[in-house]
C-alpha cells in the first residue's frame, strides 16, 4: 500500500515537472512569435534563442547569416531581440541618415550591474542622457582634429620607446620577441601622456602589466557574445551561471584601485607644480568645468581603455602579418624613402598615403572590434517599412562590412592601396573600424596618428621576419579568445631586424636628447596595492 501510493506521488511529479516544461516551452514559443522586432532571422531554441547557434566567432557566423536572411537582420539571444547590421548601406541608413534614433547603448546585467565602479562606466558603455553628451563632447573636443596635433610629442616619445626596446631586447634581430607588451605599452602609455601627463616605463612594469591584464580581462567581461547570463536571467541563479560576474567584480575592484592611484598622482603633481600638460589636468584646473568628480573618472576610464585593446591589437595583428609579407613592407619602404627623402619619417602629419593604407588596411583586414560597440535606439523608427521599437539593441557588424566583397571586392587580399591610392570616396571612408555616427570613436584622430607614427618608423627603421615557430596570423583563425571583445591574435614570436644599427643608434640619442619628450614617469614601478 505504502509502496503503491510512492510510486503514485512519483508519478504525480514526472506528470507535474512534464507539464511545466510543456508550458515553459509553450509560452516562450509564444514569446518568440509576437517578438517585437519583426525582421526576418534565424530559428530559434526554447529559451536560449540563437544563442547556441552562434557559433565560437559570432561576427562571422552573422556574415555568413546575412547572405540568407538580408543586410539587415534579428537574432534572439536569450530574452533579447537584437537587430544586426551587416552592410556600408545599412550602416548609412541607419547610423548616419537616422543618427539621433542609433544613439544609445544597451545595458547589460555583467557588466553594467555589477562592474560599474567609483570610477562610473566608460563614455563607450554608457546610455545616452544629458551626463553621457557632457563626458563625449569634453573628450572629443580635446581630441579633435587640432588638439591632436598638440600631442605629437607624446607620440613621438611612445614610438622612440617602441623602436628602442625592439631594437635593444630584440638585441639587434639576434632575439625572437613577443611583440604584444611592446604594441600594448604603446597604446597605453600615448594615452596615459595625453590624459595624465605622465607615462610608465618599462616592458615588465607591476602597474603596466596589471593595467594591460585587467584591461584585457574586462574586455572578456564585455563581451557581447560569451556571457549568456546576460540574455538569460534563469543562468544567474545557477552557481556556474555567476562566473562571468565574479570575474566583473574581481576587475572592478582593481580597475578602482589604479584609477584612483592615476588620479591622484596628477593631483599630487598639481600641487607641487610638477605637472606637464594634460586633458584631466586642465579639466581640474578650470573653475568653470561643469563634471562632475564621477563624470571626470568616466573620462579618465575612457581614456586608458579605449585604445588599448583596440590600437595594440591592430598593431600587433599588423606586425605579425607583415613579418611574413616582406613584400608589402618592402614597398612601404620604398614608399616610405621616396616620401621623406631618405630621412627619418615625422608624424606631424600624413605625408605618406601607403603608410596610411597600410595601417587603415590592418584596421580592416583584422576588425580587432569586429562586432563594434553595441548600441540601442533611443525612439520608435522605420526600417524599409518594419518598426524597430525604441530600446532595441543593435551589432553593427564591422567584419562582415569589410569583407563585403560587394564593397572592396577582393577583400580577403590584403591590400594598402585601396584606401588611399584608388578610389577617391575611399579616401574619405576607407573603412568602418571606429564606428559610423554620433557615438563614432572619439579617439579616431588620435589613434590614426598614433599607427601613422609606428608604422612609418618601424618601416624605416627594421625588416621584419617570422620566429622560428610558423604562427597562424589568420584574422579567421589565429584569435586568442574570440568571444572577447576584441580581437588579440594568439601569442607569436618574431624578430625586428635593424636596417642599420647605426643610424638606429644616432636617432635613439638624437631624440632622448630633445627636452619636450620628457614626460613624468613618477608611478612608474608601483604596484596598486603598494
Ligand atoms: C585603433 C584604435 C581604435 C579603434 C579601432 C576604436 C574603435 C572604436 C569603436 C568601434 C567605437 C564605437 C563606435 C560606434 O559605436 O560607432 C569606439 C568608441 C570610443 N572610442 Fe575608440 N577606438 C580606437 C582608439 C581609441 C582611442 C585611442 C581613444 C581615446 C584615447 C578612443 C576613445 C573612444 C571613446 C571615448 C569611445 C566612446 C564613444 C561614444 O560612445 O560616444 N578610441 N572606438
Amino acid at each position: 500500500m505504502v509502496k503503491l501510493s510512492t510510486d503514485l506521488s512519483s508519478t504525480n511529479l514526472q506528470l507535474l515537472a512534464g507539464g511545466v516544461i510543456v508550458a515553459i516551452l509553450v509560452l516562450d514559443y509564444l514569446r518568440y512569435k509576437k517578438g517585437k522586432l519583426h525582421l526576418k532571422g534565424p530559428t530559434p531554441y526554447p529559451i536560449f534563442g540563437n544563442l547556441p547557434q552562434m557559433g565560437k566567432d559570432a561576427a562571422l557566423t552573422f556574415h555568413k547569416w546575412s547572405k540568407t536572411y538580408g543586410d539587415v537582420f534579428k537574432v534572439i539571444m536569450g530574452e533579447r531581440e537584437v537587430m544586426i547590421i551587416n552592410t556600408a548601406q545599412a550602416a548609412k541608413e541607419l547610423f548616419s541618415d537616422q543618427g539621433g534614433v542609433y544613439i544609445d547603448r544597451p545595458q547589460f546585467h555583467n557588466f553594467h550591474t555589477v562592474l560599474s565602479s567609483s570610477a562610473g562606466t566608460t563614455i563607450g558603455t554608457s546610455p545616452w542622457d544629458e551626463s553621457c553628451k557632457r563626458r563625449r563632447k569634453a573628450a572629443a573636443t580635446a581630441l579633435n582634429k587640432a588638439n591632436v596635433q598638440e600631442y605629437i610629442p607624446i607620440v613621438d616619445r611612445e614610438t622612440l620607446a617602441l623602436i628602442e626596446d625592439l631594437y635593444v631586447q630584440g638585441k639587434g634581430g639576434k632575439i625572437e620577441l613577443d611583440p604584444h607588451q611592446y604594441m600594448a605599452r604603446f597604446a597605453l602609455n600615448t594615452s596615459l601622456g595625453v590624459n595624465y601627463g605622465m607615462r610608465l616605463d618599462s616592458i615588465g612594469d607591476d602597474l603596466l602589466e596589471e593595467i594591460i591584464t585587467v584591461e584585457q580581462g574586462v574586455s572578456n567581461v564585455r563581451s557581447t557574445t560569451s556571457s549568456w547570463s546576460d540574455y538569460v536571467p534563469l543562468l544567474r541563479k545557477l552557481p556556474t551561471g555567476n562566473k562571468g560576474v565574479e570575474n566583473a567584480k574581481s576587475f572592478r575592484d582593481r580597475r578602482d584601485q589604479y584609477m584612483n592611484m592615476l588620479l591622484q598622482d596628477l593631483k599630487d603633481r598639481i600641487a607641487k607644480g610638477t605637472d606637464v600638460p594634460c586633458i584631466t589636468g586642465a579639466i581640474l584646473k578650470d573653475p568653470e568645468a561643469k563634471l562632475t568628480p564621477i563624470e571626470l573618472s568616466s573620462i579618465c576610464l575612457s581614456m586608458v581603455s579605449a585604445g588599448l585593446d583596440t590600437l595594440g591589437n591592430t598593431m600587433l595583428w599588423g606586425v605579425g602579418y607583415l613579418a611574413k609579407r616582406p613584400d608589402i613592407w618592402e614597398k612601404a619602404y620604398e614608399e616610405v624613402n621616396n616620401v621623406y627623402g631618405g630621412s627619418v619619417p615625422d608624424a606631424t602629419e600624413e605625408a605618406s598615403g601607403y603608410i596610411s593604407g597600410l595601417y587603415r588596411e590592418c584596421a580592416r583586414y583584422f576588425s580587432v572590434l569586429k562586432l563594434s560597440l553595441p548600441r540601442a535606439t533611443i525612439t520608435d523608427s522605420v526600417y524599409h517599412g518594419v518598426k524597430i521599437p525604441a530600446g532595441t539593441t543593435v551589432f553593427f557588424n564591422a567584419w562582415a562590412i569589410h569583407h563585403d566583397e560587394a564593397r572592396y571586392g577582393d577583400v580577403a587580399n590584403f591590400r594598402p592601396e585601396r584606401h588611399v591610392l584608388e578610389k577617391e570616396d575611399a579616401v574619405h571612408q576607407p573603412h568602418y573600424s571606429f564606428g559610423i555616427g554620433r557615438r563614432m570613436c572619439v579617439g579616431v584622430h588620435l589613434a590614426n596618428r598614433e599607427m601613422y607614427s609606428a608604422f612609418a618608423k618601424l618601416v624605416y627603421f627594421f625588416k621584419l621576419e617570422p620566429g622560428e615557430e610558423d604562427y597562424d596570423i589568420n584574422p579567421e583563425t589565429a584569435c586568442k579568445n574570440t568571444y572577447s571583445l576584441a580581437a588579440t591574435p594568439k601569442p607569436f614570436k618574431m624578430r625586428f631586424v635593424p636596417r642599420d644599427p647605426d643610424t638606429i643608434e644616432q636617432w635613439i640619442q638624437d631624440e632622448k636628447s630633445r627636452n619636450d619628450l620628457k614626460i613624468a614617469s613618477s608611478i612608474s614601478k608601483k604596484t596598486p596595492a603598494a
